[in-house]
Protein backbone atom coordinates (compact mmCIF):
# COMPACT_ATOMS: atom_id res chain seq x y z
CA UNK A 1 0.00 0.00 0.00
CA UNK A 2 0.95 3.39 -0.75
CA UNK A 3 0.39 6.75 1.21
CA UNK A 4 -0.74 9.48 -0.58
CA UNK A 5 -1.76 12.88 0.22
CA UNK A 6 -4.34 14.49 -1.76
CA UNK A 7 -5.65 18.15 -1.83
CA UNK A 8 -5.22 17.78 2.39
CA UNK A 9 -6.34 14.17 2.78
CA UNK A 10 -4.37 11.43 3.81
CA UNK A 11 -5.56 8.63 1.60
CA UNK A 12 -4.25 4.92 0.94
CA UNK A 13 -3.66 3.13 -2.56
CA UNK A 14 -1.94 -0.27 -3.68
CA UNK A 15 1.20 0.62 -6.33
CA UNK A 16 -0.04 0.81 -9.99
CA UNK A 17 2.64 -0.77 -11.82
CA UNK A 18 3.18 -1.75 -15.47
CA UNK A 19 5.04 -4.88 -16.79
CA UNK A 20 6.28 -4.12 -20.27
CA UNK A 21 6.67 -7.50 -22.14
CA UNK A 22 8.07 -7.64 -25.65
CA UNK A 23 5.93 -10.02 -27.41
CA UNK A 24 2.41 -11.87 -26.48
CA UNK A 25 3.71 -14.78 -25.10
CA UNK A 26 5.94 -12.71 -22.38
CA UNK A 27 2.44 -10.98 -21.60
CA UNK A 28 0.55 -13.92 -21.05
CA UNK A 29 3.45 -15.13 -18.50
CA UNK A 30 3.40 -12.42 -16.26
CA UNK A 31 -0.13 -12.12 -16.40
CA UNK A 32 -0.80 -15.56 -14.99
CA UNK A 33 0.57 -14.27 -11.75
CA UNK A 34 -1.63 -11.44 -10.89
CA UNK A 35 -5.43 -11.51 -10.06
CA UNK A 36 -8.07 -9.98 -12.15
CA UNK A 37 -8.19 -7.70 -9.31
CA UNK A 38 -4.74 -6.31 -8.58
CA UNK A 39 -3.09 -2.70 -9.96
CA UNK A 40 -1.03 -4.28 -12.53
CA UNK A 41 -0.86 -3.70 -16.16
CA UNK A 42 0.81 -6.02 -18.50
CA UNK A 43 1.66 -5.37 -21.85
CA UNK A 44 2.93 -6.70 -25.39
CA UNK A 45 5.04 -3.47 -26.07
CA UNK A 46 7.57 -5.20 -29.21
CA UNK A 47 11.14 -6.00 -29.68
CA UNK A 48 14.22 -4.48 -28.99
CA UNK A 49 14.72 -1.16 -27.46
CA UNK A 50 12.80 1.65 -29.77
CA UNK A 51 9.18 -0.38 -29.62
CA UNK A 52 9.70 -1.19 -26.18
CA UNK A 53 10.61 2.78 -25.34
CA UNK A 54 7.71 3.69 -27.66
CA UNK A 55 5.01 1.56 -26.23
CA UNK A 56 5.69 2.34 -22.74
CA UNK A 57 5.82 6.06 -22.84
CA UNK A 58 2.60 5.73 -24.72
CA UNK A 59 1.02 3.62 -21.71
CA UNK A 60 2.68 6.10 -19.36
CA UNK A 61 1.09 9.11 -21.13
CA UNK A 62 -2.35 7.87 -20.19
CA UNK A 63 -1.94 6.30 -16.68
CA UNK A 64 -0.64 7.17 -13.42
CA UNK A 65 1.91 4.20 -12.94
CA UNK A 66 4.17 4.16 -9.64
CA UNK A 67 6.44 1.82 -10.92
CA UNK A 68 7.67 0.09 -14.40
CA UNK A 69 8.94 -3.28 -14.81
CA UNK A 70 10.95 -4.81 -18.20
CA UNK A 71 10.14 -8.24 -17.68
CA UNK A 72 10.43 -11.28 -20.40
CA UNK A 73 13.06 -13.94 -21.68
CA UNK A 74 17.11 -13.32 -21.83
CA UNK A 75 20.17 -14.89 -23.04
CA UNK A 76 22.46 -15.83 -19.57
CA UNK A 77 25.90 -15.30 -19.50
CA UNK A 78 27.85 -18.44 -18.67
CA UNK A 79 28.26 -19.90 -15.79
CA UNK A 80 26.69 -17.32 -13.87
CA UNK A 81 22.81 -17.34 -15.21
CA UNK A 82 21.93 -20.55 -16.00
CA UNK A 83 19.12 -21.60 -18.76
CA UNK A 84 15.44 -21.38 -15.93
CA UNK A 85 17.31 -19.13 -13.62
CA UNK A 86 15.66 -15.72 -13.02
CA UNK A 87 17.88 -12.02 -13.17
CA UNK A 88 17.09 -9.02 -11.50
CA UNK A 89 18.92 -6.10 -12.71
CA UNK A 90 20.52 -3.66 -10.62
CA UNK A 91 22.08 -1.98 -13.55
CA UNK A 92 19.76 -1.78 -16.50
CA UNK A 93 22.89 -0.82 -19.32
CA UNK A 94 22.45 -0.45 -23.25
CA UNK A 95 25.89 -2.12 -24.21
CA UNK A 96 26.12 -0.51 -27.89
CA UNK A 97 24.86 2.59 -27.88
CA UNK A 98 28.23 4.73 -28.95
CA UNK A 99 30.86 4.71 -31.08
CA UNK A 100 33.32 2.13 -32.92
CA UNK A 101 37.06 3.10 -32.35
CA UNK A 102 40.81 1.74 -33.49
CA UNK A 103 40.80 1.85 -29.85
CA UNK A 104 37.71 0.09 -28.99
CA UNK A 105 33.85 0.80 -28.50
CA UNK A 106 33.84 4.33 -26.83
CA UNK A 107 29.90 4.64 -24.98
CA UNK A 108 28.08 7.78 -25.82
CA UNK A 109 28.42 8.99 -22.32
CA UNK A 110 31.94 9.51 -23.37
CA UNK A 111 31.21 11.17 -26.44
CA UNK A 112 29.11 13.35 -24.37
CA UNK A 113 25.80 12.61 -24.58
CA UNK A 114 22.96 10.85 -22.99
CA UNK A 115 22.95 8.20 -21.07
CA UNK A 116 23.33 4.31 -20.84
CA UNK A 117 22.83 3.40 -17.76
CA UNK A 118 19.41 3.04 -15.48
CA UNK A 119 19.44 2.25 -11.75
CA UNK A 120 16.39 0.19 -10.23
CA UNK A 121 15.40 1.26 -6.80
CA UNK A 122 17.85 -1.10 -4.53
CA UNK A 123 16.39 -1.33 -1.60
CA UNK A 124 12.87 -2.91 -3.87
CA UNK A 125 15.72 -4.91 -5.79
CA UNK A 126 17.11 -6.35 -2.59
CA UNK A 127 14.23 -7.68 -1.25
CA UNK A 128 12.53 -8.95 -4.92
CA UNK A 129 15.65 -10.99 -5.17
CA UNK A 130 14.81 -12.19 -1.53
CA UNK A 131 11.28 -12.97 -2.20
CA UNK A 132 12.13 -14.80 -5.48
CA UNK A 133 15.99 -16.25 -5.25
CA UNK A 134 16.77 -14.25 -8.20
CA UNK A 135 20.79 -13.49 -8.58
CA UNK A 136 21.13 -9.50 -8.96
CA UNK A 137 23.47 -7.48 -11.20
CA UNK A 138 23.86 -5.52 -14.67
CA UNK A 139 21.16 -6.81 -17.49
CA UNK A 140 22.84 -5.47 -21.21
CA UNK A 141 20.68 -4.17 -23.66
CA UNK A 142 21.70 -5.28 -26.89
CA UNK A 143 19.65 -4.54 -30.51
CA UNK A 144 21.93 -7.53 -31.51
CA UNK A 145 21.43 -10.99 -29.86
CA UNK A 146 25.30 -12.12 -29.21
CA UNK A 147 25.63 -14.90 -31.24
CA UNK A 148 29.44 -15.72 -31.15
CA UNK A 149 31.82 -17.05 -28.24
CA UNK A 150 34.24 -13.76 -29.25
CA UNK A 151 31.31 -11.06 -28.99
CA UNK A 152 30.22 -12.52 -25.57
CA UNK A 153 33.60 -12.46 -24.20
CA UNK A 154 34.09 -8.96 -25.32
CA UNK A 155 30.81 -7.75 -23.46
CA UNK A 156 31.58 -9.22 -20.24
CA UNK A 157 35.24 -7.57 -20.58
CA UNK A 158 33.33 -4.41 -20.39
CA UNK A 159 30.68 -5.20 -18.14
CA UNK A 160 32.28 -7.38 -16.17
CA UNK A 161 28.61 -7.43 -13.88
CA UNK A 162 26.31 -8.27 -16.39
CA UNK A 163 24.18 -11.55 -15.87
CA UNK A 164 21.72 -11.40 -19.02
CA UNK A 165 21.27 -9.70 -21.89
CA UNK A 166 18.14 -9.24 -23.65
CA UNK A 167 16.88 -6.07 -26.01
CA UNK A 168 14.33 -4.27 -24.55
CA UNK A 169 15.13 -3.06 -20.50
CA UNK A 170 17.00 0.63 -21.61
CA UNK A 171 14.43 1.26 -23.73
CA UNK A 172 11.17 0.92 -21.05
CA UNK A 173 14.10 2.35 -18.13
CA UNK A 174 14.48 5.86 -20.75
CA UNK A 175 10.52 5.94 -21.00
CA UNK A 176 10.00 5.39 -17.36
CA UNK A 177 12.65 7.85 -16.55
CA UNK A 178 11.09 10.31 -18.74
CA UNK A 179 8.34 10.29 -16.88
CA UNK A 180 9.76 10.28 -13.63
CA UNK A 181 9.09 7.05 -12.38
CA UNK A 182 11.44 3.97 -10.90
CA UNK A 183 12.11 0.99 -12.97
CA UNK A 184 13.05 -2.80 -12.81
CA UNK A 185 14.39 -4.98 -15.13
CA UNK A 186 13.31 -8.48 -14.33
CA UNK A 187 14.44 -11.54 -16.56
CA UNK A 188 14.18 -15.56 -16.95
CA UNK A 189 17.06 -16.84 -19.27
CA UNK A 190 16.03 -19.31 -22.08
CA UNK A 191 19.51 -19.55 -23.28
CA UNK A 192 23.51 -18.71 -22.67
CA UNK A 193 24.74 -15.84 -24.26
CA UNK A 194 27.32 -17.00 -26.78
CA UNK A 195 27.42 -19.05 -29.84
CA UNK A 196 24.10 -19.46 -31.71
CA UNK A 197 22.63 -22.84 -31.22
CA UNK A 198 18.79 -23.01 -31.28
CA UNK A 199 18.54 -26.23 -29.76
CA UNK A 200 19.75 -24.43 -26.38
CA UNK A 201 16.66 -22.59 -26.46
CA UNK A 202 14.36 -23.56 -23.15
CA UNK A 203 11.61 -20.82 -23.91
CA UNK A 204 8.75 -22.79 -22.30
CA UNK A 205 10.96 -23.10 -19.27
CA UNK A 206 11.29 -19.72 -18.88
CA UNK A 207 8.14 -18.77 -19.27
CA UNK A 208 7.02 -21.06 -16.75
CA UNK A 209 10.04 -19.22 -14.31
CA UNK A 210 8.82 -16.10 -15.19
CA UNK A 211 5.22 -16.56 -13.89
CA UNK A 212 6.50 -18.27 -10.45
CA UNK A 213 9.22 -15.36 -10.24
CA UNK A 214 6.28 -12.20 -10.84
CA UNK A 215 3.68 -14.51 -8.35
CA UNK A 216 6.71 -14.13 -5.54
CA UNK A 217 7.11 -10.35 -6.76
CA UNK A 218 3.53 -9.38 -6.20
CA UNK A 219 3.28 -9.23 -2.69
CA UNK A 220 6.45 -7.25 -2.31
CA UNK A 221 5.41 -5.06 -4.82
CA UNK A 222 2.10 -4.76 -3.03
CA UNK A 223 3.63 -3.61 -0.06
CA UNK A 224 6.49 -1.38 -1.75
CA UNK A 225 6.14 2.28 -1.49
CA UNK A 226 8.97 4.48 -2.34
CA UNK A 227 11.17 6.67 0.11
O1 LIG B 1 18.27 -16.26 -33.63
C1 LIG B 1 18.93 -16.34 -32.60
O2 LIG B 1 20.05 -16.87 -32.56
C2 LIG B 1 18.36 -15.81 -31.33
C3 LIG B 1 18.92 -16.16 -30.10
C4 LIG B 1 18.34 -15.70 -28.92
C5 LIG B 1 17.21 -14.88 -28.98
C6 LIG B 1 16.68 -14.55 -30.22
C7 LIG B 1 15.52 -13.70 -30.35
O3 LIG B 1 15.18 -13.21 -31.40
C8 LIG B 1 14.73 -13.39 -29.11
C9 LIG B 1 14.71 -11.93 -28.86
C10 LIG B 1 13.74 -11.62 -27.73
O4 LIG B 1 14.00 -12.39 -26.57
C11 LIG B 1 14.86 -11.71 -25.68
N1 LIG B 1 16.10 -12.51 -25.69
C12 LIG B 1 16.13 -13.82 -25.42
N2 LIG B 1 17.38 -14.28 -25.46
C13 LIG B 1 18.18 -13.25 -25.81
C14 LIG B 1 19.58 -13.14 -26.03
O5 LIG B 1 20.37 -14.10 -25.89
N3 LIG B 1 20.04 -11.92 -26.37
C15 LIG B 1 19.22 -10.86 -26.51
N4 LIG B 1 17.88 -10.93 -26.33
C16 LIG B 1 17.36 -12.12 -25.96
C17 LIG B 1 14.97 -10.28 -26.20
O6 LIG B 1 14.70 -9.37 -25.17
C18 LIG B 1 13.89 -10.20 -27.30
O7 LIG B 1 12.66 -9.76 -26.79
C19 LIG B 1 17.25 -15.00 -31.40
Amino acid sequence: MVLQVQEGLLTTSSLRVLVATAVPAERDAVARAFTSDSRVDVIAAGVGPAAAAAATATALAGTPYDLVVSAGIAGGFQPEAPVGSLVIADEITVADLGAETPDGFVPVTELGFGTVTHRPPSALVRDLAAATGARTGAVLTVSTVTGTAARAKELRARHPRALAEAMEGFGVAEAAAAHGIPVLELRAVSNPVGPRDRTAWRIGDALAALTEGFGKCAPVLESWRQV
